[in-house]
């Protein structure tokens, strides 16, 4: 279990996110939504060890009851931005974050092969991300990521560039994998039907970046339809509306 406590993070003129506890279960997919610009992104960073001035933060994050600081090798992050290295191919790209937890580059390789096909992406291993589309880059991103073997999976919109087909592949190939071997994913998303239709838990985040509402997704994945996540829908669309601007 993975808890955060008393997270405040500022910018030189405000406070963007107040004093934000957590906890993430090892074995649970949570959606963290809010209105634009709420610091769901910032939350994020924080957690991956990447937040920067001028942001500064306080708040202290717990693995299993322990003190841990971020970086940490149990935490995995796919940032809104594709953040691909430019320099590397596509393969170098996908490989490079299980070559840097200590695989052999060819053991790397080995691991994110065959999911090139899986990701319509086969062709594609030896081009730059400069040659690939905005779609395929945050597919590579996205496999960058979840080959890597973190407990937990922080995605930043990860499916955002994507069309509504691709999309829909992508979240029943991640549904599909938990199932396989469940992991705790922490997804910020804007995308209700994403939301209701993947995580265990909706967190909502107020404009004035505190949990507003923490509510659980009560029909197992694999019984969820459109129209059983209809009211759920509503309700989240009524709070986000509610105060819709930090
Ligand atoms: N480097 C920075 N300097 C000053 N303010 C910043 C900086 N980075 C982010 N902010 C501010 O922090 C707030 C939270 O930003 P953040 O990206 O975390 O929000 P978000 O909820 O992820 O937004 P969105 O849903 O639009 O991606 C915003 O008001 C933003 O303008």
């Amino acid at each position: 279990m993975l808890e955060l406590r008393g997270l405040t993070i500022t910018t030189p003129a405000r406070a963007i996110v107040r004093d934000l506890t957590l906890t993430l279960r090892a074995d649970e997919v949570t959606a963290l939504i809010g209105p634009s610009g709420c610091g769901k992104t910032s939350v994020l960073k924080w957690l991956s060890g990447i937040l920067a001035p001028p942001l500064q933060a306080t708040g202290t994050l717990f693995l299993d009851a322990a003190p841990i600081t971020c970086p940490h090798p149990v935490l995995a992050y796919q940032p809104q931005q594709d953040a691909l290295f430019p320099w590397l191919t596509i393969a170098q790209n996908a490989a490079l974050g299980l070559e840097i937890a200590g695989l052999s580059r060819s053991a790397a390789r080995a691991r994110v092969a065959p999911l090139f096909g899986v990701f319509g992406l086969a062709g594609c291993e030896d081009h730059y991300p400069a040659q690939l589309s905005g779609g395929m880059r945050q597919r590579a991103a996205f496999l960058r990521t979840i080959v890597q073997d973190s407990q937990f999976v922080l995605l930043d919109e990860p499916f955002s560039a994507l069309d509504a087909v691709t999309r829909l592949h992508m979240q029943a190939w991640l549904l599909a994998r938990l199932a396989e071997r469940p992991r705790g994913l922490l997804m910020v998303t804007h995308d209700l039907f994403e939301a209701t239709g993947l995580a265990d838990r909706i967190l909502v985040m107020s404009a004035s970046g505190a949990i507003l509402r923490d509510i659980p997704v009560p029909i197992p994945p694999k019984h969820r339809s459109q129209a059983a996540l209809a009211t759920l829908r509503d309700t989240l669309k009524t709070l986000l509306t509610k105060d819709p601007f930090p």
